[in-house]
């Protein structure tokens, strides 16, 4: 299986390493021409729990410069999805596929309407940092679930999760309720992400007081309306008690959208909090949590300068 990688930043520099390592014929497709020419005069580094070593890939800034690949996956962030249609469209084989592991909602619909019934969706909990240019972190292992959005299990889909599954970067689970997964972590992050960033702590804290497990139980029960009123299965029976063991799981990290704001980049809260305040919205129900939590991370972003203290 001919495999392309559109975005090698932190997660994509991950899954194309351990992809090339596993012996699959995988190019990295990234729009940054810097990191373009570094890696490909000295490859990358990639350190982390799956050890320590270069990666030599084949990386290109031009997706015209590809052979076709069968699977091509999206791993930018959400809010650059629609501009990488182009590419997708160029790296792409006649018959071949789209496979999108990114966070939030809305990304299945905008590559799905660029090629019907050809993308596939899921979401991983394997953990990719970057560290500087030229050298990314494996920071976890993690599970991987992927599946048709009608629900089918397709050989096409199998050949996939078989490939994935040579990572060895954890269990590669092939779903017949792959939007539901996608939906399912969206509440987890929807309840971590922009709460804890806003509060300024680690996971594990956010859950730590009444008024964060208070704060936690309010934006679930929103997204549970939401979830509920759009006839979406999610993967875990209590979503809440769910959140909260993510907490606990991870007490230490600080959340993507935290690191974002952080090192000044831009967050990927339209495509979470502030896309289902825009999903309530549709569907006529009230989001008042997800709409100030999305309108706080969005005036945090724009007032970046102005900070005080
Ligand atoms: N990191 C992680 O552990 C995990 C991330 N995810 C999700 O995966 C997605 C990617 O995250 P992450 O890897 O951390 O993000 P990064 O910002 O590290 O990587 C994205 C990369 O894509 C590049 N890019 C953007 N548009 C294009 C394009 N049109 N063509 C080629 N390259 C492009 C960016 O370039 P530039 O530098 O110019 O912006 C950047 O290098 C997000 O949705 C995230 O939520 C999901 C699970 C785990
Ligand atoms: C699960 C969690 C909250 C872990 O930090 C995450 O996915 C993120 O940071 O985006």
């Amino acid at each position: 299986m001919r495999i392309a990688i559109i975005g090698a930043g932190a997660l994509g520099s991950v899954l194309g390493g351990l992809l090339i390592e596993a012996g699959l014929d995988t190019v990295l497709i990234e729009r940054n021409k810097d990191e373009v020419n570094l890696v490909s005069n000295n490859g990358y580094r990639l350190d982390g729990v799956s050890g320590d070593r270069t990666i030599h890939p084949r990386i290109v800034a031009d997706a015209s410069d590809t052979d076709g690949a069968d699977l091509v996956m999206v791993v930018v962030k959400s809010y650059d999805t629609s501009a990488a249609i182009g590419a997708v469209r160029e790296a792409l084989a006649p018959d071949g596929l789209v496979l999108t592991l990114q966070n939030g909602i809305g990304n299945f619909e905008t590559l799905n309407a660029a090629f019907p019934g050809r993308v596939l969706l899921g979401t991983t909990t394997i953990g990719a940092m970057a560290v500087e240019p030229g050298h990314f972190k494996h920071t976890g292992f993690g599970q991987t679930h992927l599946g048709e959005a009608d629900g089918k299990i397709l050989e096409r889909t199998r050949a996939v999760a078989e490939a994935l599954e040579k990572m060895k970067a954890g269990p590669v689970h092939l779903v017949d309720n792959a939007m539901g997964c996608v939906w399912s972590k969206l509440i987890i992050n929807a309840a971590i992400n922009a709460p804890a960033t806003l509060l300024r702590l680690r996971n594990g804290d956010l859950p730590s007081n009444e008024h964060g497990k208070r704060l936690i139980h309010e934006i679930v029960e929103e997204c549970l309306r939401i979830v509920n009123a759009k006839g979406i299965k999610l993967i875990f029976d209590d979503p809440e008690e769910r959140v909260i063991a993510v907490c606990e799981g991870t007490a230490g990290n600080l959340n993507s959208m935290f690191q974002d704001v952080l090192a000044g980049r831009r967050t990927e809260i339209d495509f979470i909090n502030n896309a289902l305040a825009e999903e309530a919205e549709t569907l006529g129900i009230s989001a008042p949590v997800n709409k100030t939590l999305a309108l706080l991370i969005k005036s945090l972003e724009a007032t970046r300068d102005k900070r005080v203290g």
